[in-house]
């Protein structure tokens, strides 16, 4: 096991940047910085937070995430997620410090009907994927073996904005809910991914792509049924609204989004072990 004490989390305001804050272990002391402090449009600025926070570790979480929106900014969301992501690479080769750089599945089209491993041919269906994609492209053009990429499905937490958030708040408004049952992967907590990054981090050795989710699987429409029941239990909500099961093409999005993006984290499990989804499900309520 290597011993890496200091971090730096770029991405700062970010969902999965407080979740790893929120579990970081004691003994590593982590620098959050968001676009304010470092510009990830530029070499130098990387270079200078790298150096300012003597880390040792650099894990990326900064992206262009609103999946709808990036089919209309093509140009922001490669410039974040491919262009960020490479320059944060290269300055992690310059410095000689570890990186560990998010990506998502949806740099899968889903049209394999079994769990996708990380050698898996990607072929992105939509803008923020097919970016994200290129932003993986660049970090593995660095031919720097310090670096890995950290794949994860429909993260949600206490923090930030997602789809458990969305779903509570919509079913304190709305008489009815319509939602997608032919999209499958895993919901993910974010707060577990964080664990797991920080395990990872450790790792003597990195391959250079993992898988993370939690264990199962489950389609949004699965997903947002969990939520409610789970919410009445734990008086999260007082009134139960029907939620009716609809198919990807009844629902209008300017994006298309994979009907099957379920990430093999065989490998990752000799790492963390992987909770049930429900189980996560149940802790993050607890805490909102
Ligand atoms: N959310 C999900 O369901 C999933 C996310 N992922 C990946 O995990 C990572 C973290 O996602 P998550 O925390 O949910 O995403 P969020 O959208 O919550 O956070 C992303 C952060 O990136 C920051 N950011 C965007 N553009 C820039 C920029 N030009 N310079 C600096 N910072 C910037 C944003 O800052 P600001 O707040 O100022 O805009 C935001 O704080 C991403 O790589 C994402 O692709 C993977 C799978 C699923
Ligand atoms: C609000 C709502 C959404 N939906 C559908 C739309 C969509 O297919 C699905 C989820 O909606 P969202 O907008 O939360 O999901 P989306 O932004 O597609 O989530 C993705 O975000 C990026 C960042 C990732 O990397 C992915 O892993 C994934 O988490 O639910 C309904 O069917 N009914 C509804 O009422």
């Amino acid at each position: 096991m290597k011993s890496i004490s200091r971090a730096l989390i770029i991405g700062k305001h970010g969902q999965l940047a407080q979740a790893l804050i929120a579990s970081k272990p004691n003994k590593i002391i982590a620098t959050a910085m968001g676009r304010d402090d470092v510009d990830i449009g530029s070499l130098e600025s990387i270079i200078a937070a790298i150096k300012q926070t003597r880390a040792e570790l650099i894990i990326n979480t900064a992206a262009y995430t609103q999946v709808d929106m990036a089919e209309s900014q093509r140009d922001q969301a490669f410039s974040v997620n491919r262009d960020g992501a490479g320059n944060i690479a290269l300055a992690a080769k310059r410095t000689q410090t570890r990186l560990i750089h998010l990506s998502t599945d949806y740099v899968f089209n889903g049209k394999q009907n079994k769990a996708y491993c990380v050698d898996d041919e990607p072929s992105a269906l939509n803008v923020y994927g097919a970016s994200k994609l290129a932003g993986e492209q660049a970090v593995i053009a660095t031919k720097y073996e310090e670096v890995c990429i950290v794949r994860s499905s429909w993260l949600y937490s206490q923090f930030g904005t997602n789809f458990v958030k969305t779903m509570l708040r919509l079913m304190t408004q709305q008489p009815k809910l319509s939602v997608i049952d032919d999209q499958t992967s895993c919901p993910t907590s974010a707060s577990e991914l964080g664990q797991f990054i920080w395990s990872l981090s450790q790792q003597e050795t990195l391959a250079p792509i993992y898988h993370w989710s939690d264990a199962g699987k489950a389609s949004w429409y699965e997903f947002a049924l969990a939520i409610q029941d789970m919410a009445l239990n734990l008086g999260k909500l007082d009134t139960r609204i029907p939620i009716e099961p609809i198919s990807s093409s009844q629902f209008s999005s300017a994006a298309s989004r994979p009907l099957f993006s379920l990430l093999d984290i065989t490998a990752s499990r000799q790492i963390m072990t992987a909770k049930p989804w429900r189980e996560n499900l149940t802790s993050v309520l607890q805490q909102l």
